[in-house]
This record gives C-alpha cells, sequence and structure tokens, in this order.
C-alpha cells in the first residue's frame, strides 16, 4: 500500500530515461518499480550499483527497486509511466492492457509516433486501452543523465483528463525538477517527434563545419516546420512555442549529449548511418521518426523542406552537402508564408 499523497508509480522500459525518471520520482519518496527486459540491468539496479549499461557512474536511490516481471511491475501501481522507444511502444501498451490496475492511468515519455502507421502515441494508447483510461504525455526538455544527476530540469505534462495530468505533473515536480500542465497532447507530441529530426539537420551543418549562422538559421526554420506542421494537425500554437517544442529543440540542435545530434554530426563528418548509430549505442529516434514525420507532412500537404531532406540523408538517398545544396538552391520567399499561428 502507497503512503498517501505518494501514489506507487510502475516505470516500463529500463533505458536511460526511464531509470533517470524511476530514479526522480523514487528521490520523491514514491513507492516506484521499474521494468525491463534485461535482468542484468535489474540486478544491478537492486543491488545498489546503478544502471551500468545505461547511465554509467550514476548512483541510484536505494529505495528504486526494477524487476522483469512486467505483472510484478504492475501489480501495485497507481499510475502508470512507459518510457520504451517508439518502436516498442504498441507491444508495450499491448502487454501492459490486461495487467493494469482499474484506477492506474496511463502516461509515456516516449518520443515519436508509432512506426510504419504514423500514428500519434495517444492515439495507439487510446486505441489500445479504451476510452475510460485517463492518458497524458511526458515531453520537454531533459536530458537523462543530467535529471538523473538531479540538475534542475523543466518539463510539461499533456493530458486527456486534467486530474489526471495534474497528478502526473505532481509525481514528477521537486525540488529540482519543475513540471508544468497542458491539455495538448497532439501538440505535444508532435514537438518531441520533430525535435528529433531537426536535431539531425543541426548536427550535420555543425559536423561539416558550417559554422553557428547555419545553426541558428536552422533551428529558426525547424521551428517554423514544427509551426507549420503543428497547426495543419490541430495541435494549439503555443504549445510548440514552449517546452515541448521551442525548448526540446534548443536542447537538443545544441546540446551534444542528444543522440540525434550526435547522428547528424557523424553524418555530417561523413560516417556511414549504420556506424554512427552502432557507436552512439542507444536509441535515435530519428531514424524512424524522419519518414513518420513526413508521412504527417505528406497527409497534410505541408511542405518540410529540412525535415525532407533529413529523410533523404538517413535513408541514402542523397549525401549531406547535397541536402545543404538543396536548401540553398531554394527560392526567395516570405519569411512567413502561411498560417503559423491559427
Ligand atoms: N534519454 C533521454 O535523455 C530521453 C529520452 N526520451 C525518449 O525516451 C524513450 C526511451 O529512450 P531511452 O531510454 O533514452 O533509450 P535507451 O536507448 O537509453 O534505452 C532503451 C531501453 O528500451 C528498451 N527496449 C528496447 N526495445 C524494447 C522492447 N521491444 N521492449 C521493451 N523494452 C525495450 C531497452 O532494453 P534493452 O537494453 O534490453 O535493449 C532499453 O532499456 C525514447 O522515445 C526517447 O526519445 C525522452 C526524453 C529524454
Ligand atoms: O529527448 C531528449 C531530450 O529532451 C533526448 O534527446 P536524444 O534522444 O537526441 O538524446
Amino acid at each position: 500500500m502507497a503512503p498517501p499523497g505518494k501514489p506507487a508509480v510502475a516505470v516500463l522500459g529500463a533505458g536511460s530515461w526511464g531509470t533517470a525518471l524511476a530514479a526522480l520520482i523514487a528521490r520523491h519518496e514514491h513507492p516506484t518499480l521499474l521494468w525491463g527486459r534485461d535482468q542484468a540491468v535489474a540486478d544491478a539496479v537492486n543491488a545498489g550499483g546503478g544502471n551500468p549499461r545505461y547511465l554509467p557512474g550514476i548512483d541510484l536511490p536505494t529505495a528504486l527497486r526494477a524487476t522483469t516481471s512486467l505483472a510484478e511491475a504492475l501489480a501495485g501501481a497507481d499510475l502508470v509511466l512507459v518510457v520504451v522507444p517508439s518502436h516498442a511502444f504498441t507491444d508495450t501498451l499491448q502487454a501492459l492492457a490486461p495487467l493494469r490496475p482499474a484506477h492506474a492511468g496511463v502516461a509515456w515519455a516516449t518520443k515519436g509516433f508509432e512506426p510504419g502507421s504514423g500514428r500519434f502515441l495517444h492515439e495507439v494508447a487510446g486505441e489500445v486501452l479504451g476510452p475510460d483510461v485517463p492518458l497524458a504525455v511526458v515531453t520537454g526538455p531533459s536530458f537523462a543523465k543530467e535529471v538523473a544527476a538531479g540538475m534542475p530540469t523543466a518539463v510539461t505534462v499533456h493530458g486527456d483528463d486534467e486530474g489526471f495530468a495534474q497528478s502526473v505533473a505532481d509525481v514528477l515536480h521537486g525540488p529540482a525538477f519543475r513540471a508544468y500542465t497542458g491539455s495538448d497532447m497532439r501538440g505535444a507530441e508532435l514537438g518531441g517527434a520533430m525535435k528529433n529530426v531537426l536535431a539531425v539537420a543541426t548536427g550535420v551543418a555543425d559536423g561539416m563545419g558550417l559554422g553557428l549562422n547555419a545553426r541558428a538559421g536552422l533551428i529558426t526554420r525547424g521551428l517554423n516546420e514544427m509551426l507549420r506542421l503543428n497547426i495543419a494537425i490541430g495541435g494549439q500554437p503555443e504549445t510548440l512555442m514552449g517546452l515541448a517544442g521551442l525548448g526540446d529543440l534548443v536542447l537538443t540542435c545544441t546540446g551534444d549529449l542528444s543522440r540525434n545530434r550526435r547522428l547528424g554530426l557523424a553524418l555530417g563528418r561523413g560516417q556511414s548511418l549504420d556506424d554512427a548509430v552502432r557507436g552512439i549505442g542507444q536509441v535515435v529516434e530519428s531514424v524512424q521518426t524522419a519518414d513518420e514525420v513526413m508521412r504527417q507532412a505528406d497527409a497534410h500537404g505541408v511542405e518540410l523542406p529540412i525535415s525532407s531532406n533529413v529523410r533523404d540523408v538517413l535513408h541514402g538517398d542523397i549525401t549531406p552537402a547535397e541536402g545543404l545544396a538543396r536548401l540553398l538552391a531554394r527560392e526567395q520567399k516570405a519569411e512567413y508564408a502561411g498560417k503559423l499561428i491559427a
């Protein structure tokens, strides 16, 4: 039984972000159980050895427990937080659905779309869990390593049920972690997905040594792409001017802790995609998300020059230099062509 005011949390996904969030929540004195599929990681966490595979050198709170049994993780949960990569999201939702305690809402901190279909993750969750389960997405500028080390961070929690979004924010919010709330899951998910694709673009530019002007230009025109697609998909404009959009875009495009930025850096320096992804050794969501962003853009008739060039570079259809040449050769135009704000 969880102490009053301290709902028990099951965190599903024992990679860098799941482990960092579980550590944060355990430090806030919530009973916290971390689920992962790797017994060695669970054993290391339970033995007080941290998560050397994903967060080397970082101490985790001793109260944090880990398991490889999904049934055990979910049995006493008041709240479920899914933190697996987007390619594992649907399977994880399907696995948790029959095991979830009836009162436990489901949140996720995964960034991306369902690969292959391009569905938003809240659409997947709604379909798998049904209309009565409260849902929320946790997103914003937040490198796992910094959160795990207790460094100050701000995120946002968007949900379809105000009370549930607030309860997720309450679990996360603490002395060094600010959690804001909102009700725009669509816009919030779009921002978290698109910033990963745009981080590849700025990484490529930096890897090619194109300079700081190019980086700032790409970030700003990238934000313009986010805002235009957001209007088309029915998100709220302010969502992408906040932590879920601009905030995460700036972090990921400029911070070398970003795996998506590092992928771009490697490609810009002439490395192959396979070598770069292997070298990073963790999930690099843009590799799949670029296709799904362009699927959304094509479905809504929105032109996204930077994102589409990233997609073509990732497919090996063009080189980074060809992508740059294409962007520079585009026609001169008004800065705000089309509506950015509905
Ligand atoms: N790291 C960060 O700073 C942040 C990450 N995110 C998002 O969080 C999500 C998770 O990323 P992150 O933790 O960083 O990734 P990591 O690469 O650090 O870890 C991935 C984790 O997912 C597990 N996994 C992979 N496939 C499956 C599967 N089919 N079923 C169950 N578990 C699986 C891996 O297990 P195994 O080791 O067994 O392969 C591993 O524990 C991504 O969408 C990412 O964009 C969001 C904000 C910040
Ligand atoms: O989402 C993140 C920070 O907010 C992590 O970015 P990367 O996946 O590029 O490392």
